[in-house]
């Protein structure tokens, strides 16, 4: 390496992973890389070392923020340094995992309404400097992508779907790839007893919403150019996908949260306050809160008994983690084909077994992950799996407004919030709800009616203490019609740009090195 110079200060020493380098480029003599980019050099340096290429490479900052970063290195031949250009390229073209040509829709109302400038400004640049080709569609009205992709887009010219918005735009992605696929292979969506078959584009997302708690779980952080780097390196973390049915009759998927009570109450106060942005979620919140509304059903769940982990378990679901790799099943041997026999919702063997608790709730959440965000950095279940098979099913009784807030409260402490009389959890592979007035199919227009009658009552008496009948189940940020669900966890139905959140003590003992003497 005599014939080298790197700006990198003499005496450091710097090793990136292949894997982790975004691309190389060369420079000119006089400082221009051939792609345009121009750079400063000392005069000094390039009368010494006249050629010189740079590297830009993934560099990890704090929180699990990832940024791209460049080293240049000089050299006194030119023939030595094509072939150490020569040598990275066809390193980097070795990486198979990597996408080269992305589907990319836009939601530019989204969260901030940022996701325009977002993609345009911090994502394009990066993927051209990769050399990654996209085809962009900036959606026009809501489900616009979802559609796409379920009936026109031509899936096979693509590496992956990247979508730049927030969990709604999220869902509308994985509706349409789901959708899709079970459809190009004859699987009947509306048929729980199926087993739906995995997609195999993956998919990215560009955090550009209100939650961004797909993000949060994901990657550790809702940073677009994080996300976008992710991308670029061809990162693959499979989830799991619940489908969400009402008489045998296909409703929706869910990926984060199912809620019903108060997540129902929050979402469909909030939808009326969109004008708010990211605030509706907090003012709503406190509305809900404030009416402490209970609702009376039954809820009966098949227990994944055969799991590794619990909703109480101490770790956490992260890069590389054990149990999601064992798709979250207990097996006796090493043997590949034994570690593949994990039951799905469409096994009989598991129609046994099924609990059922009957009550008044203030809230009842499936989380199929931590559901982790800002408002709560554990999140709702702090030790769910993204890809184990399983939901964490979270009941919580009608209790006090005083108790109510305890437990709300400690979704932002280090404080368990399972660890309460009126809450319970089970980890669970499949569950119903019956609300407890319905009796037949005209639980809809019960529901429609009931709600108004109740929601004009209370209006006219703000302070009385009357719950009406039927909540609604927010459905990963959706409302849903139906009040009476049945739910089926979907093992890795999905795979996303990502690798999960990495662990990082090492990274902030590097940041404050101790002083040496
Ligand atoms: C006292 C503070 C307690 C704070 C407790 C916060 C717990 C927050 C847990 C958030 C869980 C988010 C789960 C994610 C669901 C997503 O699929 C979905 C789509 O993006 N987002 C929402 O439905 C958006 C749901 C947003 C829900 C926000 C709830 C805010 C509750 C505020 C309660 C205030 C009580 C104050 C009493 C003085
Ligand atoms: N062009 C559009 N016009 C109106 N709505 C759209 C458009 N494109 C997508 N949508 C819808 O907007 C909804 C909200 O978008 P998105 O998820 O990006 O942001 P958000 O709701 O602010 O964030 P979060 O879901 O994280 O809370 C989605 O459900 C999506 O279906
Ligand atoms: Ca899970």
């Amino acid at each position: 390496m005599s014939d080298f110079a790197s700006d990198v200060e003499k005496g450091t020493s710097h090793s990136v992973s292949v894997s982790e380098i975004l691309a190389v480029r060369e420079l000119d003599v006089d400082g221009g890389t051939k792609d345009g980019r121009w750079q400063k050099m000392p005069q000094k340096l390039t009368e010494a070392y006249p050629y010189a290429f740079t590297v830009s490479y993934v560099e990890r900052a704090r929180q699990h923020r990832w940024r791209c970063s460049d080293v240049t290195f000089h050299c006194s031949e030119g023939a030595l340094c094509q072939q150490w250009i020569q040598t990275i390229r066809e390193q980097l073209t070795a990486l198979t995992n990597r996408p080269k040509h992305l589907l990319v829709y836009i939601n530019p109302y989204g969260g901030k309404q940022q996701g325009k400038c977002i993609y345009e400004q911090k994502v394009a640049p990066l993927f051209a400097c990769a050399s990654i080709s996209t085809d962009v569609i900036v959606t026009e009205n809501a489900n616009h992508a979802r559609d796409h992709l379920k009936t026109e887009a031509e899936l096979k010219k693509y590496d992956g779907v990247v979508c730049v918005g927030g969990d709604g735009m999220f869902s509308e992605i994985v509706h349409g790839l789901v959708s899709r696929t079970q459809r190009d292979n004859g699987v009947d969506q509306n048929s729980l007893e199926e087993k739906l078959v995995p997609c195999t584009l993956r998919i990215g997302i560009i955090p550009a919403g209100s939650t961004d708690c797909i993000c949060y779980a994901t990657v550790g952080i809702n940073d677009p150019v994080t996300s976008a780097l992710h991308v670029i390196v061809g990162d693959s973390q499979p989830m799991d996908v619940c489908s969400v049915h009402h008489n045998n009759t296909f409703l929706r998927y869910s990926v984060s949260l199912l809620g019903y009570g108060f997540y129902g109450d929050v979402l469909a106060d909030s939808e009326r306050k969109r004008w708010m942005g990211p605030a509706r979620y907090d003012f709503s919140g406190f509305k809900t809160f404030l009416t402490h509304h209970h609702y009376e059903g039954a809820v009966s769940f098949l227990p994944a008994t055969d799991t590794l982990g619990t909703p109480r378990d101490k770790t956490r679901c992260r890069a590389g983690c054990f149990i999601c790799q064992h798709d979250g099943q207990l097996y006796s041997g090493d043997s590949p084909e034994e570690s593949k026999t994990a039951p799905d919702v469409s096994d009989r063997e598991y129609e046994m077994g099924w609990g059922v608790v009957r009550g008044k709730f203030l809230a009842i959440n499936a989380a199929s992950m931590s559901c982790a965000c800002p408002r709560s950095p554990k999140g709702l279940s702090p030790a769910a799996h993204l890809a184990d098979g399983t939901t964490d099913l979270i009941l919580v009784r009608k209790c006090s407004r005083f108790n109510f807030l305890r437990h709300l409260l400690r979704h932002t402490s280090k404080d368990d919030q399972f660890d309460m009389t009126f809450v319970e959890v089970h980890r669970v592979r499949r569950f119903r709800f019956t609300p407890r007035h319905c009796q037949n199919d005209s639980e809809l227009d019960l529901r429609e009616n009931g709600k108004q009658l109740f929601s004009q009552i209370c209006r006219d008496h703000p302070a009385c203490s009357c719950s009406p009948a039927y909540s609604s189940w927010n459905c990963d940020g959706e409302i849903l019609p139906h009040a009476a669900i049945e739910v089926g966890v979907h093992c890795q139905l999905i795979k996303l740009f990502a690798r999960g959140i990495e662990e990082q003590p090492l990274f902030e003992d590097l940041a404050n090195p101790p002083c040496a003497l």
